[in-house]
């Protein structure tokens, strides 16, 4: 795997409290990368040592196979970046903001400058709001231009913090498929997220941050299929059915209204099943349950997807 991002024990402290903690990234070339984890997890502080914006405080970050910050001269122009507070003008208009960011660009060419830039204002939906000043902008729509500016050329690698925040569904909806865009046009995304069922969907790679550290990171695939697995069985037999699953070995066994529950744990449903009847038990109804990706998730990250103390 060639890695778009890489770090080696990333990590900052401000002062006794450690932000980002020992984090190690492998961001693979050409994926949309979800970077999720509750508010306050650290991942605002990681995507800052990334674009060198602050220094770390121990470890190292590779970008586009260079190190950072040293080669940031020459990464930086090919990573395209949205993060809080990007320095607009608020007396220029969307437009202009967009124009002096261009101009500012010594890779960017003089003569395309109209149309990138309209190009980049439509792709956002701030065509028709375009001539208005920045500072009369919605919270949507500055998050809207932030994009924007992140896609006036053609990048190697996006980071995106964050880019629903102050949006409503259907600007959430439009950010998932400019990522799908610019991901199907080659583009490695960086995306981070504290809410989990905003980004899923256009993720094949998933980083999980709590507590400044990165407690999980693998394709969507492998950790769907690292997920728990569970059976449940509806019986009115509750006792006797709890005293086999028991003689089984299954773990976390729970009994619920609509049935008891245990995790499969790599023993076959038709074993368990057959171990029931086998004991004069019975079963109305077994059912394999596995668990979704959100449930994995809060599970990690301990309170769910909310802020983090
Ligand atoms: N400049 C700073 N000085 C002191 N503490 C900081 C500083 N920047 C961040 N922190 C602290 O580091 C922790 C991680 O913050 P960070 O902004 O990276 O989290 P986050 O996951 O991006 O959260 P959010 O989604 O709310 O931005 C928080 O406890 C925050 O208060």
């Amino acid at each position: 795997m060639t890695a778009a991002i890489a770090t080696e024990g990333l990590t900052k402290r401000f002062g006794r409290h450690t932000a980002v903690d020992s984090v190690d990234l492998a961001v693979p070339e050409g994926s949309v990368y979800g970077f999720l984890g509750p508010n306050g997890s650290g991942k605002t502080t990681t995507i800052r040592m990334l674009l060198g914006l602050i220094a770390p405080t121990e470890g190292s970050v590779t970008m586009l196979g260079s190190e950072m910050p040293l080669s940031g001269a020459d990464v930086l122009p090919r990573v395209g970046a949205l993060i809080d507070g990007p320095a607009f003008h608020p007396y220029l208009s969307g437009r202009d903001n967009l124009i002096r960011l261009d101009v500012a660009d010594r890779t960017t060419r003089r003569t395309d400058r109209r149309t990138r830039i309209d190009s980049a204002l439509e792709s956002v939906g701030l065509g028709a709001a375009a001539g208005k000043a920045y500072r009369v902008y919605s919270q949507g729509m500055r998050q809207r231009l932030g994009l924007a500016a992140a896609l006036l050329k053609p990048r190697e690698l996006l980071v995106l913090d964050e880019p629903t925040n102050g949006l409503d569904p259907q600007g959430t909806r439009e950010v998932r498929r400019i990522v799908s865009e610019v991901a199907a046009a080659g583009t490695t995304v960086f995306v981070s997220s504290h809410l989990l069922g905003e980004i899923d969907q256009m993720c094949c790679h998933l980083g999980v941050m709590r507590n400044g550290r990165l407690v999980a990171q693998d394709d969507i695939g492998s950790l769907r299929a690292a997920m728990s697995v569970r059976i449940r069985i509806d019986t009115p037999a509750q006792e006797g059915t709890m005293a086999v699953l028991q003689r089984l070995n299954l773990a976390n066994i729970v009994a619920r209204p609509d049935g008891i529950r245990a995790e499969l744990s790599g023993t076959a449903s038709e074993e368990v099943v057959e171990h029931l009847v086998k004991a004069g038990i019975p079963v109305r109804q077994a059912v394999v349950e596995r668990a979704g990706l959100e449930e994995f998730f809060v599970s990690l990250t301990g309170e769910g997807f909310d802020v983090e103390h």
